[in-house]
């Protein structure tokens, strides 16, 4: 459902990597490792369109995405990905349903009870009226993932989602993303520099700035 083919990154003159090929199967869970500065983030950007590629293409259910018009690659950014990053980046002013229901209203689904579902999900039942400034960070990881989720794209970015986290935190955001991404039939690419985290995936990949290996 993903495929990646011969991605190359640079930075003006400097190159950040070349070579990246990956296919990721529907539900499929793959880690990406990797030094600091190799590129992991910039590599998730791209595959969503949020950062141009100087190489390669990117398919996502056999469209190509990089040869895609900007209107169309928003409403397949929107419909199809979500995202979860090491910041949360919960916003301040909305409730936790209201950050959770914002993909939902993007896309004209309005869903209250699917937002309740999700928030249920991530065991948070009961935080919707809440503002995120009540929560502890593991529980705004969870609101995170429930917004990424709640309108079931196909596949997940996640960049170090555990990053902010202490290890008990980091491995309940990991088992709720891990169970959630399997009962949505999400695939979900997972940036991380925890090894801890790297184990719940299917297949552990390096990124080096040749390209992606298997560990
Ligand atoms: N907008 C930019 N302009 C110029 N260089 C950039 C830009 N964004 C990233 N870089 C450089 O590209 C390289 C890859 O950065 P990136 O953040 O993707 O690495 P990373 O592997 O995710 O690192 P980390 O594990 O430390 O988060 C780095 O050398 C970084 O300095």
């Amino acid at each position: 459902m993903l495929e990646l083919k011969g991605l190359v990154k640079r930075y003006g003159s400097t190159p950040v990597f070349a070579g990246v090929n990956l296919a990721l199967k529907p539900g499929e869970f793959v880690a990406v490792l990797g030094e600091s500065g190799v590129g992991k983030s910039t590599l998730l950007n791209c595959i969503a369109g949020l950062d141009t590629l100087d190489g390669g293409s990117v398919h996502l259910d056999g469209q190509d995405v990089t040869t895609m018009a900007e209107p169309e690659q928003a409403l397949l950014r929107r419909r199809d990905l979500g995202f979860v990053f090491q910041a949360f980046h919960v916003l301040p002013h909305l409730t936790v349903a209201q950050n959770v229901a914002l993909p939902l209203l993007l896309l004209n689904r309005a869903d209250d009870a699917r937002v309740a579902c999700a928030l249920d999900e991530v065991g948070l039942g009961g935080f919707g009226d809440r503002l995120p400034q009540t929560l502890s960070g593991g529980q705004l990881q969870r609101v995170a993932i429930a917004r990424a989720l709640v309108h079931a794209p196909k596949l997940l970015l996640a960049d170090e989602p555990t990053g902010n986290l202490d290890a008990g935190n980091a491995g309940r955001v990991m088992d709720t993303l891990v169970r959630q991404a399997r009962a949505h039939g999400t695939a979900c690419l997972l940036v991380t520099h925890s090894h801890a985290a790297a184990e719940r995936a299917d297949r552990v990949m390096e990124l080096r700035s040749d390209g992606l290996y298997a560990v």
